[in-house]
Parts: structure tokens; C-alpha cells; sequence
């Protein structure tokens, strides 16, 4: 899943938009990990988020391929059926692992700088792999369908013929319900994420998911009906799709950065510590990936889904690393301008120049925030008197590139500072008020099955406020330091220029008392 991953973390558009790139890499163990029990079975009943009139019902729920996620019975067909078909011997196999539930693990000695899997272009599902419907292929390669939305279809479409599609092997290893936020009610994410902008991300996925669903019904389902009959090709099988797509496709750049599913590839799990990647090796003419460490036979093979945050790996895989083992973890601050600014308008109409509005929301690492936060933030505090510079800061707060962004108005660094201290504090009281509620958020559910899948879904938030309010807590301590400094540095000022003042208002007294005298 090396690239698989590079897709995941961008949104997805409807109406046939194309995505943005992405990043994948690989990993070892040790770092990652939520604590999925495997005897914890959750079969989520999943329901529309947004919109009525897709609406799934029960029945539709059941996705009649695919596998409980930590199969191994399908996972070994799967592995037969690709050495049948042309996988060179592997040096990993499928195993159940304690990160992941299924990964790859050594079979023997694997060397730092080895190339591995190597996987035939013939085996990888790529837009232009063959349609077992030929008729169906056509009819969306005539309506031009972009690669996401076309292999969604394509998965489908093989999935349903079971038996008779070449993939067969392949679609019974996948899981039947991917964890990925696509499965998440609308209330669940509400209930749990309300304190993470990744609830938004959540709601905007499935929200595309549903568009993209609908547009490809009225453009083309539903002038084919025989080719994709509505009892399969449903907004629950392309929620199923599109949570495989999002959690196992991905971009290989010597491929002319072609989207594939790569089987057997996509067994790996992730891990945050690697930062090699799939792709496509011409000498081998398979999809391989290289080793930046060494594994032992039993050693649980990794990869990298790219430098994503948690809440990315949540929305797109479904699990959170272990607070504090994501060197690439951020958490979205969102900052708004004031209503009641006496320059709101022109502001606004200053960012809107540059794309953005008068909410914007910025990466906060635990290393620092971008330089295009802070010109937000000195827009969003400057007095009327520096409507000059309006412009200078919209266009620094924004991700356009060739932009001086390090700007610096040391006469509103502190309210800019405050500015952005009160959005962290703002921020962490939810995370603070979630936190402190969720012990108690599921004591009225009354049925086992739907008990296990809460806490199960609460631990996963749980577990991402806490890493996002980390986040918080680092910035709003050193926002407090650099303020206190400000402050106390300009009380020293403050109190030297009393200090001057008294000494110039003594000589001046003395030489009025003089000039008095001498006039006397
Ligand atoms: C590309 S698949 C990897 C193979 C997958 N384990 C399987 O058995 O099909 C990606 C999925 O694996 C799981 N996964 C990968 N890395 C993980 C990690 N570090 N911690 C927990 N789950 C992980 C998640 O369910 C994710 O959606």
C-alpha cells in the first residue's frame, strides 16, 4: 500500500474531480499501533451521513464479498492463487500480526537496501486494466470517468461476479467493512470527533462519496441499467469501494504516477518510521519496495501510507498510532476574523484575493505552526492604521508559493501571539470537555454488539484528541513563554523609560529651580 496512501489523505471530489497526490513509504514495527482486539468482532452498521434520499437500509448493508478483516483462511487463497499467477517466492507471508490484524511477516533474513514483493504489472488493477463486463468497461471508458470513480465502478462490478472475475481471490481477502471513517454514522462522528477538525474532513469525504455515488447513477447508471443494475452498484457498495480505495491504493510515480491496487503489496501495514515507498522497478518489471532496515524471520514487515497526521491515518485506514510516535502528526487550528473588527470587510475581501476565507484552518505540529498562520494572525489583529499591509499579510497567510511569508510587524507581535493563543485554548476546553465526558458516553447502550463497536470507535477518538491535544498544549506553552518574554521585556523597557523620565524630570526641576533662582 505504498501508494495507496499518497491518494487517501486528499478529498475526494465529486463530479469526476481529480484527486491530488500523495505519499507512500515504509516502516517497521514497534511504533504504531491501536489496540484492536481480534476476538473484538465489529460489524458496523453503516448509514448515510448527510443524505436522505440515499439513505441505506439494513439489507443493503451486507456487502456480499470480501472478508472479516483479520481473515487468514482467504488471505492464504489469495497467496496460492498469486503464485499460481506469476508472484515470484516471497521471502514474507500473510500473518496474523499484533499491528494491523493481518501483515506481512519475514520468512527469513531481509537485508537493509533489499528490493522486495516484486508484483507483474499483469496482477496490479489499474484504469486500464480489462473489464470481465467488456460492455461496462466500455461504457465508462466512452464517459470518460476519472481513475478514482472508474476503479471504484471496476471493483464493484468484478466483485459481483464472484467467481467468473480473475480477481476473485483477491476481492475474497479484502475486508468486507474497511475501518475507515466512511463507516462512521453521522452521529457517531458528531458524538466522537467533535472536539477534531477531522469530523469535517469525515463529513466532507463521505459527503463526496454520496456526490460522486449520485453523478455516476444520473450520468450513466441509470442509462445502462442491465449493465449496472441499482441492486449492485448502490451507495453501500461504493461506500465499500471507495474505503478500499482509501486504504490500499496507491500512485506509483514510475508508472507515470498510474493508481493501482497492487495485491499482496497492499498486506503491509503502516508504520511512521519508514519513508520508502512503492513503486514500480523497470529492471524487475515489478512493484517492489526497498528495506531502510533489516528483518528478522517473524519480524512484521512495514511500510510508510506517507507523512500523514493522525487524524489522516484515522480518516483514511482507520486505526491512531500511539500518542507520540507520529513525527508527522499535526492538528488543524482554525482561526476566524473578528465580526465586530472595524476593518472586517476589507480583510475579508483580502483574503478572499487569495482563496481564503474568514475562517481559516492551519497545521499545528508539536515542532511549531506555518509562517502562514502567523500572517493570518497578524491580519486578523492588525489596527486600522496598517490597512496598507492588509494585503502583504492575506497573501503570506496563504499556501501560494513565491510569497514573502516571513513577515514580521513587531508593533502587533503580541496581540498576534495572544491571537493565536486564545484559538489553542479555545480548542484544547473541547478536546478537555470530550476527554473528560467520554467515560461516560456509552452508558446507554444497551446492546453488546453496539457496545463493543462504541467503545471501540470511542477509543480510536479518544486516542486522537489526546495526540491532538498534546499538539495544543506544546504551542500553548510556548505561546505563554514568548508572550511572558514580550511582556516582561517590555516592562523593563517600560520601567528604564521611568526610570529615564524621573532622572530628565530631577535635572529639569533642578535647572528650572536654578533658572527661578538666578531670575530671582
Ligand atoms: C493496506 S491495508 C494493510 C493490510 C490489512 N492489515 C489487511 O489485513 O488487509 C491497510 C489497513 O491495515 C490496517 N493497518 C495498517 N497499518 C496499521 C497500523 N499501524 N495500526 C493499525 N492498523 C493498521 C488498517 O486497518 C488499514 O486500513
Amino acid at each position: 500500500m505504498a501508494e495507496a496512501s499518497r491518494i487517501l489523505q486528499t478529498s475526494l471530489i465529486p463530479n469526476f474531480h481529480p484527486f491530488h497526490k500523495t505519499h507512500i513509504s515504509q516502516l517497521r514495527p514497534a511504533v504504531t499501533s491501536f489496540r484492536r482486539s481480534p476476538s473484538t468482532n465489529i460489524h458496523c452498521s453503516s448509514v448515510s451521513t448527510t443524505d436522505q434520499n440515499t439513505k441505506t437500509t439494513p439489507t443493503q448493508n451486507a456487502i456480499p464479498w470480501g472478508c472479516d478483516i483479520d481473515s487468514l483462511e482467504n488471505a492464504s487463497a489469495l497467496q496460492k492463487w498469486l503464485s499460481r499467477s506469476g508472484l515470484p517466492d516471497q521471502k514474507m507471508t500473510i500473518e496474523r500480526v499484533e499491528v494491523g490484524e493481518r501483515g506481512l511477516v519475514a520468512l527469513k533474513n531481509i537485508r537493509k537496501g533489499e528490493k522486495l514483493l516484486f508484483v507483474p504489472p499483469s496482477l496490479v488493477i489499474s484504469a486500464d486494466s480489462e473489464w470481465s463486463c467488456v460492455e461496462a468497461g466500455e461504457v465508462m471508458k466512452k464517459n470518460s470517468v476519472p481513475d478514482w470513480p472508474l476503479l471504484a465502478t471496476y471493483l464493484i462490478s468484478e466483485a459481483s461476479l464472484l467467481e467468473s472475475s480473475r480477481w476473485s481471490n483477491y476481492i475474497s481477502a479484502l475486508p468486507r467493512q474497511p475501518y475507515s471513517l466512511l463507516y462512521w454514522t453521522r452521529e457517531e462522528l458528531d458524538r466522537y470527533l467533535e472536539a477534531s477538525r477531522i469530523r469535517e474532513r469525515a463529513i466532507e469525504r463521505v459527503t463526496n462519496v454520496i456526490g460522486t455515488y449520485k453523478d455516476l447513477r444520473l450520468r450513466i447508471f441509470s442509462k445502462h441499467p442491465d449493465l449496472f443494475p441499482e441492486q449492485v452498484f448502490n451507495l453501500e457498495t461504493f461506500r465499500w469501494s471507495f474505503g478500499i480505495l482509501f486504504s490500499r491504493l496507491v500512485r506509483l510515480p514510475s508508472m507515470d504516477d498510474k493508481f493501482a491496487l497492487v495485491p499482496w503489496a497492499d498486506m503491509l501495514n503502516h508504520s511512521c518510521e519508514v519513508e520508502t515507498f512503492l513503486d514500480y522497478d523497470k529492471s524487475s518489471q515489478g512493484v517492489v519496495f526497498t528495506t531502510d532496515r533489516p528483518y528478522q524471520p517473524g519480524e512484521q514487515v512495514f511500510i510508510s501510507y506517507g507523512k500523514k497526521s493522525n487524524g489522516e491515518l484515522l480518516l483514511s485506514y482507520g486505526f491512531v498510532p500511539k500518542e507520540g510516535t507520529n513525527p508527522s502528526d499535526s492538528v488543524e487550528l482554525s482561526l476566524s476574523l473578528s465580526k465586530s473588527d472595524k476593518c472586517y470587510k476589507q480583510k475579508l475581501e483580502a483574503l478572499r484575493k487569495h482563496g481564503l476565507q474568514a475562517s481559516q484552518c492551519y497545521p499545528v505540529r508539536i515542532t511549531g505552526w506555518p509562517l502562514e498562520l502567523m500572517a493570518y494572525a497578524y491580519l486578523a489583529v492588525s489596527p486600522p492604521s496598517m490597512s496598507s499591509q492588509f494585503a502583504e499579510m492575506a497573501a503570506a497567510a496563504s499556501n501560494k508559493s513565491g510569497i514573502k511569508k516571513d513577515l514580521r510587524y513587531p508593533e502587533i507581535e503580541e496581540e498576534a501571539l495572544q491571537f493565536i493563543l486564545d484559538g489553542c485554548e479555545f480548542s484544547i476546553s473541547k478536546y478537555n470537555k470530550f476527554l473528560q465526558q467520554s467515560g461516560s458516553l456509552d452508558l446507554d447502550v444497551t446492546s453488546p454488539k453496539q457496545l463493543n463497536r462504541r467503545l471501540f470507535l470511542k477509543q480510536l477518538a479518544v486516542d486522537l484528541c489526546t495526540s491532538e491535544r498534546r499538539i495544543l498544549f506544546r504551542s500553548q506553552y510556548i505561546l505563554r513563554r514568548r508572550l511572558r518574554d514580550i511582556r516582561s521585556g517590555e516592562l523593563r523597557a517600560l520601567k528604564i523609560f521611568n526610570a529615564l523620565m524621573a532622572i530628565l524630570s530631577d535635572m529639569s526641576h533642578v535647572k528650572g529651580c536654578n533658572v527661578t533662582n538666578s531670575i530671582e
